[in-house]
């Protein structure tokens, strides 16, 4: 698979001294979901922003679809997809119409129900934002990045605060716009998502990538240095009692 996002040697000072990016470099295959991991400040968010030509690059280089970021910040944004957080979208206008706004803003034409079928939210054509359920927003968010036909999009902890049900609807609907050949780059907090749906992972930590595999390779590794389980691990969770008491359809 050929790289579609190569980042070198990547670095971010904030204007207050705090070095939040530390020279990272990595690629992202064509087609795959590739995961950041890592804990709070690690510089997750800030990496995605420098990439997505968003915040201004201390030093290094990101060549996104062969194009350089830094130079060229316009027509990087017209190939990816950027998830904003829900408060961001007019509060005063349905569904329908923020979508036709979306894709008026790259000269785009678009099937807006379909669009609202693809993410599940066919039937919510007349809602405002406010008035979707925290799974439907999500859903919607993602539907926004589609609008212009994106190479990829960025995903930045897309299940956060969402129940069990909506989060596994979420996963399959990454899983299906993976299927459809977008490249997916998703930030996540959970571990379990990050197995499911990437191809592999880059784990950051203060600022550096730590490791960068497949979870598969990432386990075996990890086994290989003889880590020993802390507990025993359970044959079934909390979560698997949840999903088998409430079952897998969406309440939203
Ligand atoms: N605008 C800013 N000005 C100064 N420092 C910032 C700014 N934004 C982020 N930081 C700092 O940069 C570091 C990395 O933050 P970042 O938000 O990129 O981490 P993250 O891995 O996305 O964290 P989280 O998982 O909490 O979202 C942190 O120390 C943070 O306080």
């Amino acid at each position: 698979m050929p790289a579609i996002l190569e980042v070198n040697n990547l670095t971010k000072t904030y204007p207050n001294g705090v070095n939040a990016v530390k020279g990272i470099s990595f690629s992202v295959n064509k087609g795959e979901v590739f995961g950041i991991l890592g804990p709070n400040g690690a510089g997750k968010t800030t990496t995605l922003e420098m990439i997505e030509g968003l915040r201004p690059i201390t030093s290094g280089t990101v060549l996104l679809d062969g194009i350089k970021t830094e130079e060229q910040p316009y027509l990087i944004k017209q190939r990816i997809g950027i998830q904003l957080q829900s408060s961001a979208f007019f509060q005063n206008l349905k569904l329908t119409e923020l979508l036709k706004m979306f894709a008026d803003l790259y000269g785009a034409q678009i099937d807006a129900a379909q669009l609202l079928a693809d993410v599940g939210l066919q039937d919510k054509a007349g809602f405002l934002v406010k008035n979707l359920s925290g799974g439907q927003k999500q859903r919607f968010s993602i539907a926004t990045t589609l609008v212009n036909k994106p190479v990829m999009i960025f995903l930045d902890e897309p299940t956060t605060g969402l129940d069990p049900q909506a989060r596994r609807n979420l996963w399959e609907l990454i899983a299906q716009i993976k299927n459809r050949g977008t490249t997916v780059i998703l930030t996540t907090h959970y571990m379990e998502e990050a197995s499911f749906l990437c191809n592999r992972v880059a784990i950051m930590d203060d600022g550096k990538i730590v490791a960068l595999d497949t979870p598969d390779q990432l386990i075996k590794q990890l086994l290989a240095k003889g880590f020993v389980p802390h507990t025993e691990v359970p044959p079934a969770t909390l979560e698997d009692v949840f999903i088998d008491l409430t079952g897998k359809t969406l309440r939203d």
